[in-house]
């Protein structure tokens, strides 16, 4: 399997450490302007990188996944025109629709999917919808690649958005509750590195006991408040804070319903 991946930045940086850490580096095609930064990157995970868009068309890749700034994917997708048009293009856009994508390479089969950065680390949440006319092989294509990089949870296309806000700046919005909840623990008293650790410990698995138990988090929650006890003090504060309806706005407005 040859895998292309069209802009090495923060979400490309983080599908190509994923896969690195399951297929060899020399299946690995990267599409990025010369930058230190990507020079740095490539020397590190061992991918070909290629600063121009005819050399890393014609390599006859399976699968491009596109992970350039939304605004200009579908202009940067129009510079692989020619491309082999049994290339599967899977769009990590946010915002950008399949119709788009087609405009750009209308011959070539369409993935859109929104990912996490967990991919990272093979634990990603991977929002993925196909174009309507795909066929069965470039779908498994498709499937066989995302799956490397985490969970493949298949979505409509309306329903992309908001799974993909969820999904993919979900994981921003646990980073801020995390250092809060750091900077509390500091300042009663605990080291900041003990701190990190015992945080991400504790989201890691709170999000496996959710996803194993399939319990709802209002059971977890429940579970975890005893009578009288100590943690149904904090629940409290953070409905006296209004924790509950910053995250209902937060979600709103990153999937641009506010
Ligand atoms: N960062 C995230 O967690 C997520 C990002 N995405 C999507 O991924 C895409 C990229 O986002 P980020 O990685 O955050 O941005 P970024 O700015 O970190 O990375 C963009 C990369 O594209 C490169 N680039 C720019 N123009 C190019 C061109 N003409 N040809 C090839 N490469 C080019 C840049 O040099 C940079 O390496 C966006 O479409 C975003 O919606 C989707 C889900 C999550
Ligand atoms: O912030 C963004 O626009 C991208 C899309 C989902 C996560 N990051």
């Amino acid at each position: 399997m040859k895998i292309g991946v069209l802009g090495a930045g923060n979400m490309g940086g983080a599908i190509l450490q994923g896969l690195v850490n399951k297929v060899d580096p020399s299946s690995l095609f990267v599409l990025n302007p010369v930058n230190p930064r990507v020079s740095e990157l490539q020397k590190k995970l061992g991918f070909q990188l290629f600063n121009e868009p005819t050399a890393f068309k014609s390599q006859q890749l399976d699968v491009v996944i596109a992970t350039v700034p939304a605004p200009v994917t579908v202009t940067v997708l129009k510079q692989l025109n020619g491309i082999n048009p049994e290339t599967v293009i899977i769009s990590a856009a946010g915002g950008i629709r399949i119709k788009e994508v087609k405009t750009a390479l209308p011959n070539n089969p369409v993935v859109a999917i929104i990912p996490n950065t967990p991919v990272a680390i093979n634990q990603g949440t991977i929002a993925t919808t196909f174009e309507q006319q795909i066929n069965e092989q470039s779908k498994q294509t498709a499937n066989q690649v995302l799956s490397l990089l985490g969970d493949v949870i298949i979505a409509s296309e309306p329903k992309l958005g908001i799974m993909g806000t969820v999904g993919g700046c979900g994981p921003a919005f646990v980073d801020v509750f995390m250092d809060a909840m750091a900077d509390a623990a500091v300042e009663e008293g605990l080291d900041r590195k003990t701190a990190y650790q015992v945080i991400a410990s504790m989201v890691a698995g709170s999000g496996k006991l959710a996803f194993n138990t399939g319990k709802t988090p209002a059971d977890l929650k429940d579970q975890v408040t005893s009578p009288g006890g100590t943690t149904i003090k904090g629940v409290t504060e953070l409905e006296a804070n209004g924790f509950r309806n910053a995250i209902i706005k937060a979600i709103k407005s990153s999937n641009g319903s506010m």
